[in-house]
């Protein structure tokens, strides 16, 4: 049989099983008797791998679909694109570009290679430059400039904050991480500007003193128009106050080393990043300069540690141990078998905020596609849409529509064991929420549960007919839990490069480039010309689309003079 044949004879027969019926009567999506057939479940379904542990048996998996699942992984051969990824073949097919944030965060040793080109060895440069330039930053050596209108023989000041200006993969990123790892003992305080809304730049100068503030102009294209405005108005407002000296507040994080000196950065404050480090995949290359700025180059590298502990499981763990393999499997059986379009990410973590955005862009902007790496249309859905917030906030506000919506949505339930704060009962009751969401999704709470409840509380037979309806939790919701011994570098590197991982599996199971982001472009292009009228009185004549738009906006907003 053909290579085409086997794969097309592995998807027939996981969704055969969405179709069929189980031998115990129960449909391929109910949960609740698989638990009740088989005490053994959680063990049978959930993996230990690198000190995480990820429950997956919460899902509607048996034994005979995970083996269906995985012989579609092997038929799809993963394995073989996962070792093309790492060998820095142009898996990037419509780009012709390697796919290399693996060497970000392996040794100078682990030899890397982009075709010819020795990716380990300019990664390791890299970082040696950036962890110098933390080590100048952090110990006053490389400080502002004077102030304009200082005393003589006033010097420049210690830098106390640094603000990354970048958007998407350059500010996600970075921003999730500063967000879920910084204490006030931190070296530097981290900020974040990225909409090219000035509202954001007008919130945030206040709190920064220009001579005291560091500037990352982040930008793997250097051409991006939100970015190059926002680094423009910061300049501005550094060279008002410090005059030419203001350059010596600005490094880029780019590959674009034309436009980096254009701008007018010296060439020894440019970090540089190669073509085969996706945006998305970045914060692990110079796009991570805040990070170690603002937490410190241990921090930095123990990210980078994590993250290289997370691919040497992917590469070298068997496919039904394989914890971004058994992420990417439970997808495809939600959104392939059972037509679930969407996904939750839930971390019981204040810290990790900002995970679910981040997670955002790293899966929608990669699996967000409707034709396959030879261009013909997908046979099938791809990309969830992936939304998320914090529990226990999150509870109350969208799980009522998971837990009694039209269309299951399938949860990320993310623990962490041990706090980092000394309020053991605050955090006892933050896991009793996460755990007793999953069991909630998984069991529900049937007509006659509701209705007993109701009659032992003395209610109205009447009032329990009319309520119960309304009270009933379908159940066979799925959710997967990780949990992870404790939130720090180490645990945080693993999780991102989860999740990387489980992106490029989808990506091969469903034959779809994961790393281009053509999807983007159409509305740069757009931009220009409209802009072009705003810039010309609001007016200027536009198609229909927009026209009336325009004209809406110059009349509550007329052109100045
Ligand atoms: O780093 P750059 O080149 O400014 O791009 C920022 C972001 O814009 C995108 O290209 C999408 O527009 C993302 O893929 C990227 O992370």
């Amino acid at each position: 049989m053909t290579e085409a044949g086997r794969l097309q004879e592995a998807w027939a027969a996981v969704e055969a099983m969405a179709r069929t019926a189980r031998p115990d009567g129960s449909a391929p999506r109910s949960i609740r008797p698989l638990f009740a057939a088989d005490p053994d479940r959680f063990r049978r379904f959930s993996r230990r791998a690198e000190g995480l542990l990820l429950d997956l048996s919460k899902t509607a998996l048996t034994g005979d679909l995970l083996a269906a699942l995985l012989a579609l992984a092997e038929a799809a051969a993963l394995p073989a694109k996962r070792d093309a990824m790492a060998r820095g073949e142009a898996v990037n097919a419509t780009e012709r570009r390697a796919v290399l944030h693996m060497a970000l965060r392996a040794p100078r040793e682990a030899g890397f290679k982009a075709g010819a080109e020795d990716a380990s060895a300019e990664v390791a440069a890299v970082l040696e430059r950036m962890r110098d330039f933390c080590a100048a930053v952090h110990d006053g050596t490389a400080r502002g400039a004077t102030p304009l209108g200082a005393p003589a023989g006033a010097t420049g000041l210690p830098f106390t904050d640094v603000v990354n200006i970048g958007i998407g993969g350059s500010d996600l990123g970075p921003a999730m991480v500063t967000r879920a790892l910084w204490t006030p003992a931190a070296p530097l305080r981290a900020h974040y500007l990225a909409n090219v809304d000035a509202h954001a730049w007008e919130a945030l100068r206040p709190q920064l003193d220009p001579a005291r503030t560091l500037v990352l102009v982040a930008s793997k294209t250097f051409t991006t128009q939100e970015t190059m405005t926002n680094a423009a108005l910061v300049r501005d407002w550094l060279r008002a106050a410090l005059g030419e000296g203001a350059g010596r507040h600005f490094a880029a994080l780019s590959t674009n080393l034309k436009d980096t000196a254009a701008f007018g950065i010296a060439p020894d404050r440019v970090f540089p990043f190669r073509d085969w480090v996706g945006g998305r995949f970045s914060l692990w290359s110079a796009i991570g300069l805040s990070i170690a700025l603002a937490l410190g180059w241990d921090a930095f590298a123990r990210l980078l540690a994590g993250a290289r502990a997370m691919d040497r499981h992917f590469l070298e763990a068997p496919l039904d141990q394989n914890l971004p393999v058994l992420l990417a499997l439970a997808e495809v059986w939600h959104v392939n078998g059972l037509g679930y379009p969407t996904r939750a990410v839930l971390p019981y973590d204040e810290r990790l905020a900002r995970l679910p955005a981040h997670l955002q862009q790293v899966e929608m902007e990669s699996l967000g596609k409707r034709v396959t790496l030879d261009g013909s249309p997908v046979a099938r859905a791809t990309g969830p849409v992936v939304f998320g917030e914090p529990g226990t906030n999150a509870q109350h506000s969208f799980l009522q529509l998971i837990h009694q919506g039209t269309t299951p949505v399938p949860c990320d339930i993310i623990l962490v064991a041990r706090p980092d704060h000394a309020h053991a009962d605050s955090h006892r009751k933050l896991l009793a929420n996460g755990l007793a969401q999953s069991k909630a999704l998984m069991q529900g709470k049937p007509a006659a549960e509701v209705e007993a409840e109701m009659t032992a509380a003395g209610t109205d037979p009447a009032e329990i007919a009319r309520l119960t309806p309304h009270r009933v939790f379908p159940g066979d919701r799925p959710s997967t839990t990780l949990l992870l011994p404790r939130l720090d570098a180490f645990t945080l590197g693993q999780v991102v490069a989860l999740y990387e991982h489980k992106v490029f599996s989808l990506g091969a199971l469903w034959g779809i480039n994961a790393f281009d982001q053509w999807g983007v472009e159409l509305g740069k292009q757009l931009t220009g010309p409209i802009l072009a009228a705003l810039e010309g009185g609001g007016t200027a004549a536009q198609d229909g689309l927009t026209e009336g738009l325009l004209r809406g906006i110059a009349e509550l907003w007329p052109p100045a003079g």
